[in-house]
């Protein structure tokens, strides 16, 4: 299995798989520090046509750049699950993604690809993720809940029930979003209020 990404979201990943039962894991990142991270190897990026046959996780927290290495690298891509995340049976995560320890998904929730659903937070039912979301550490998302591509909710906020958020926004720590929230928007407080917007992809 390789991680792209010799990084702290790596190193999370890393224990997700090893909990999993994987042993034999190889990191690749485009500027590594030193030949090995955690206990296992770790090469340039450029290695990676050499590494057949395995699959891989992308480790890069940013959502454009884990976006743009998604549609440049040809590989398999795994979904790594903690073993405590309880995820729904209707649920079925798309490849890429990652659910980290005491992830809750409910009935009918959609993940996309690439999702990084990070520790304890909480996607209520029928919610959904589009690719390249990242929901932050303890975030609640009530049901029926839409994350636009690319979007970031960030760590502690919540969020209520309903609520579509936009492509490529940006929801600040601890926010309380109870209205819907625009593509691209930063948005912070509580009730959340956009201060900015971040600047569309070229
Ligand atoms: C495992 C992990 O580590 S996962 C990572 C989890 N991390 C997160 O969730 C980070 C979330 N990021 C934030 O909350 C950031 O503060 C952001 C993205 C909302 C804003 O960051 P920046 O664009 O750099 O804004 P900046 O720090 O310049 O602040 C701009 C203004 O917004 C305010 N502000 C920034 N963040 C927040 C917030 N979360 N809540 C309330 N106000 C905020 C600032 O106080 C400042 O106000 P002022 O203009 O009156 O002085």
């Amino acid at each position: 299995m390789i991680i792209y990404g010799a990084s702290g979201h790596g190193k999370v990943i890393a224990e997700i798989l090893e909990k999993n039962g994987f042993t034999n894991i190889i990191f690749v990142d485009d500027k590594p520090v030193g030949d090995s991270f955690l206990d296992y190897p770790l090469h340039h990026t450029s290695k990676l046509p050499e590494l057949d046959d395995q699959d891989l996780v992308i480790a890069v927290g940013n959502n454009r750049t884990r976006s743009k290495l998604a549609q440049s690298i040809d590989k398999k891509f795994t979904v790594a699950v903690h073993p405590s995340a309880q995820i729904s049976h209707r649920c079925t995560p798309g490849a890429g993604t990652v659910i980290m320890a005491g992830v809750v998904v409910n009935a009918d929730s959609t993940i996309g690809e690439h999702v990084i659903l990070n520790t304890n937070c909480s996607i209520d039912h029928d919610c959904v993720l589009e690719d390249f979301v990242h929901i932050s550490p303890n975030v609640a998302l009530a049901g029926n809940v839409h994350v636009g591509e690319g979007t970031q909710v960030g760590i502690g906020s919540s969020v209520i029930q309903g609520v579509r958020i936009g492509k490529y926004a940006t929801i600040g720590a601890g926010a309380a979003i109870i209205e819907d929230v625009p593509d691209y928007a930063v948005v912070v407080g509580v009730p959340g209020k956009v201060i900015r917007y971040n600047v569309p992809s070229v």
